[in-house]
């Protein structure tokens, strides 16, 4: 069985989105949230549908890109399961599993090369959370 995988972007990221998908489509469900073409958007529209996905254990993890990767995370942000890190080095997606246990990243297309972003997305989906000293750490994150 394929592990679930959300993923979503706006015009910025959407060619960035369709590699991603393309090259992980093998090895995992990915659910596309759109958008669908590089005409301009709101990423909002894609993003919380995706993050609710998330939310509710439809899919087990989700990939978010837009041009700088942070209005992406921080809609997805707002929602109270949801830890969507921006990463754009392999490292920092490493660490947003192993310290984080984020459950959503978000990647910046106008920043980062195209084989960089595979990197990232393949360290997000191959690392596991710690727990221990950061289980503790993450359980204090929540306000409410
Ligand atoms: O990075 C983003 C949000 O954080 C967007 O991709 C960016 O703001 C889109 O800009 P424009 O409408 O000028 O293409």
């Amino acid at each position: 069985m394929k592990r679930k995988i959300a993923i979503a972007a706006d015009h910025a990221g959407f060619e960035y989105k369709e590699i991603v998908k393309n090259y992980f489509s093998e090895r995992f469900d990915i659910q596309d949230f759109g958008t669908f073409s590089t005409d301009s958007v709101d990423y909002p529209d894609f993003v919380h549908p995706a993050a609710t996905s998330v939310e509710n254990g439809e899919n087990e993890l989700g990939i978010l890109i837009c041009g700088s990767g942070n209005g992406v995370q921080i809609t997805a942000n707002k929602h109270q399961k949801i830890r969507c890190a921006l990463c754009w080095m392999p490292e920092i997606a490493s660490l947003a599993r192993q310290h984080n246990d984020a459950n959503m990243i978000s990647m910046p297309a106008r920043f980062i090369s195209k084989e960089l972003a595979i990197e990232i997305v393949e360290k997000f989906l191959s690392t596991n959370f710690e727990g221990g000293r950061h289980q503790t750490r993450v359980d204090k994150i929540a306000v409410c």
